[in-house]
């Protein structure tokens, strides 16, 4: 018995053009797409002309697990990656302790195998504790499943021990994945170092905190030949960085996030921390400059950085409750229905391309693509569909966005993962 889905429309990724087609599910394969594939003794889904198009994957994501249980657990947050249409997620090593040994890399495949809806692929650190002062043993985090190196969260401030990484990495055939911070520039800032932050009388983070480690850190993969993969563009200067090292023929590749495409530092009134982020969310020019920066290939795809913290640690002063954003359910919907519907400046094809195609092409991973014969991960989307985001009703135990109250549209309604079904609203019989 495999799992039918009945009148669905399939995105062709070559064209954009959505066909009118059935697709049966069979192990971890798709086995057919036809036009009228028979029910026979299958689970059927009756899809209502919604959207097929491959499962999301995210390589931002804070899991928490273990130690900041109470923020998330891999069982919730995989919950939440599979509600908002991912297959696969990658977990970040801020965790506590933080993932630089090879036994927790096997805990979080472990636990994934017991409790998780979807994939999870674990980077390491790159320095023992985030700490900045001694390499991981780069060898048997790769070993034990490590997909990359970072320590997210933080910068690695020394060039010199970001060379050292780079050059094992390298040899290691794995990438650098950095969170591009200065930190004698960024100080204590809480917000973008501008108009707002000054008028507000908060503390800045300056954009070149970022930028002038995107370019430290590209001439250092220029030097040292690996991947270089920089996590949540959000400046303008930062983006022209990356496209000048692309242009060189440095291996370097970006993401960016939903909140730094679609909010500026605009909506920060210093009251409300479910608006302080890291990096900050910055300027209009910022954010076009990553739009920009998305559309001309220089961005190559689009991670959420879901980063849920407690309701109370998001109620204490902007200035000192913690940085970050959950973002697993509400990253298609708003991208879809803002930046497809609203602004026409991408096609539906185009953000499918972003969130599941150039994240598989990219750490040549499975996935990216809906075809017979090819692996069972996809996701099922109602384009019509409208809902109000509300904190409340999310899979996540993070409530901490600044989307609450935003009308979206383009909610999953059914997720397959390795032939599972992993998220269902589906009538399915
Ligand atoms: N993005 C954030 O604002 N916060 C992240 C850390 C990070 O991704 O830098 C977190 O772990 O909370
Ligand atoms: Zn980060």
């Amino acid at each position: 018995m495999g799992i039918l889905l009945k009148n669905g429309r399939l995105l062709d990724l070559e064209t954009g053009e959505l066909h009118s087609r059935d697709v049966l599910v069979e192990g971890d394969r798709i086995s057919r797409i036809g036009e009228d594939i028979d029910p026979a003794s299958h689970q059927v889904h009756e899809l209502n002309g919604n959207v097929i198009v491959p499962g999301f994957i995210d390589m931002h994501v804070h899991l928490r697990d273990p130690g900041l249980e109470y923020k998330e657990t891999i069982e919730t947050g995989t919950r939440s990656a599979a509600a908002g249409g991912f297959t696969t997620i990658a977990c970040m090593p801020n965790t506590k302790p933080i993932l630089d040994n090879p036994e927790l890399m096997r805990y979080i495949y472990d636990t994934t195998n017991k409790t998780g809806s979807c994939k999870v692929l674990p980077y390491a650190a790159i320095t023992r504790g985030e700490r900045g002062e001694e390499l991981t043993d780069m060898e048997a985090l790769k070993e034990a499943g490590a997909v990359g190196f970072t320590d997210d969260g933080v910068g690695v401030q020394s060039g010199g021990m970001m060379r050292s990484a780079m050059e094992r990495a390298k040899a290691l055939g794995l990438p650098i994945v950095i969170h591009a911070e200065d930190e004698s520039l960024s100080g204590k800032g809480c917000m973008n170092e501008g108009d707002v932050s000054k008028r507000l009388g908060l503390p800045g983070i300056p954009g070149v905190a970022e930028s002038v480690h995107v370019a430290r850190d590209a001439l250092l993969a220029e030097l040292t030949g690996v991947h270089l993969h920089v996590c949540h563009i959000s400046d303008a200067s930062a983006v022209d960085v990356v496209r000048w090292a692309k242009g060189r023929g440095i291996r370097i590749t970006a993401e960016v996030t939903p909140h730094h495409l679609l909010l500026t530092d605009e909506g920060i009134d210093g009251t409300d921390a479910n608006w302080k982020v890291n990096p900050p969310l910055r300027t209009e020019k910022d954010r076009l400059a990553c739009l920009e920066g998305l559309l001309d290939g220089t961005i190559d795809m689009i991670a959420t950085d879901h980063a849920p913290h407690s309701e109370e640690e998001k109620r204490r002063a902007f200035q000192v409750a913690p940085f970050g954003f959950v973002g697993l359910e509400t990253a298609f919907p708003l991208l879809y229905t803002e930046l497809v519907e609203k602004a026409k400046l991408l096609t539906l094809q185009q953000l499918v391309k972003k969130m599941a195609t150039a994240p598989a092409e990219v750490f040549n991973l499975p996935g990216g693509t809906v075809a017979e014969g090819g692996l069972a991960d996809l996701v099922v989307v109602n384009l019509e569909e409208e809902r109000v985001i509300d904190p409340a009703t999310f899979a996540s135990k993070g409530r901490n966005t600044p989307f609450a109250g935003w009308r979206a549209k383009g909610w999953p309604v059914l997720t397959i993962c390795d032939g599972k079904v992993t998220f269902d609203r589906t009538n399915s019989k």
